[in-house]
């Protein structure tokens, strides 16, 4: 079997044990991205909680399957539920993946972001200026918020840097999506440029990612690898019948939760790459 074949296999594998074992995934999430965030899990199989209050962190967080972290909207009140529950996941040995949109916003998100990196994270997904920012525990000048000023392939040495120095997975997303663990780096070139159109498409595929550590958390690499081309494959089959960004959210999510093994085996675009090579492929 070739390489492509096997990642295919691999996706379809996964997102057939998402969906046997619906794994919980709690969500201490921004409130722009709860919806799409909850519905886009529900379509790959797992269960979405919206859980963030603290005093429900320590019943609650180590009867999960696996956390997700995102600081879209961070606040004051917010940062000691986020803490309780990450230090819950890593006591009871459930994974967690951190979404640190707009850390370079300011330093309060960039200091939160670093605090939560000493809990140890499975995964780290953000767009590349985010990993950059992240990675040097600096913020990135001329940065815009929530969305990136920077390709994926600017920061795959922050990112295989980051994953050096935290010991988790490092997901930079973009028009190619580069999964790395300081040594492996793996491309998927699935998705379509209209998922930047629509507000919390990233941090739903990072929830995404973590329903997949949840049922592999020993194989990280390969379950963010594989989640990141299952969703940029929905938007790829949901692109075809849309018309602009709001019929793609819609098609994104009925996309994955219509998807069967003849679509992803054929459809997923997953490859090692040589960090020598890491331009986008045609
Ligand atoms: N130019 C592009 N072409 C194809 N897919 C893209 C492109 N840009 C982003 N995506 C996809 O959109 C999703 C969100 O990624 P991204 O926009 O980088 O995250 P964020 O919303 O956090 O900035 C990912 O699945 C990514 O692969
Ligand atoms: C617009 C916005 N503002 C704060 S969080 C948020 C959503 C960001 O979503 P994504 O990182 O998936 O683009
Ligand atoms: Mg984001």
């Amino acid at each position: 079997m070739g390489e492509p074949e096997m990642w295919g296999r691999r996706s379809w594998e996964l997102l057939s044990t998402v969906r046997e074992r619906s794994p919980l995934v709690q969500c201490i999430t921004n409130l722009v991205s709860m919806d799409l965030m909850a519905n886009v899990l529900l379509a790959g199989g797992a269960s979405p909680a919206m859980v963030h209050s603290l005093p429900e962190i320590n019943d609650f967080t180590p009867h999960t399957d696996a956390l997700l972290i995102n600081i879209g909207t961070l606040s004051e009140a917010w940062l000691p539920s986020m803490m309780a529950a990450a230090a819950a996941a890593a006591r009871s040995g459930r994974p967690w993946v951190l979404d640190p949109v707009a850390v370079s916003a300011s330093d309060f998100r960039l200091n939160a972001c670093l605090q939560l990196l000493l809990l140890r994270p499975a995964v780290i997904r953000g767009n590349a200026s985010e990993i950059i920012g992240i990675s040097n525990a600096s913020r990135v000048q001329g940065s815009k918020g929530a969305d990136s000023s920077h390709e994926s392939v600017e920061a795959i040495d922050a990112a295989k840097s980051l994953a050096l120095s935290t010991g988790a997975v490092v997901a930079v997303t973009g028009a190619v999506d580069l999964v790395t663990d300081g040594k492996q780096v793996m491309a998927v070139t699935n998705g379509v440029p209209m998922l930047q159109k629509i507000t919390a498409t990233g941090c739903a595929v990072t929830a995404l990612i973590a329903a997949f550590v949840a049922v592999t958390p020993q194989r990280a690499l390969q379950a963010t690898a594989c989640a990141l081309a299952v969703f940029g494959l929905a938007g790829e089959i949901g692109m075809a019948t849309s018309r602009g960004p709001a019929s793609l959210r819609m098609n994104l999510i009925d996309s994955l939760h219509g998807m069967d093994e003849e679509a992803v085996t054929s459809g997923v675009n997953i490859q090692h790459r040589a960090s020598a090579d890491l331009s986008p492929q045609p």
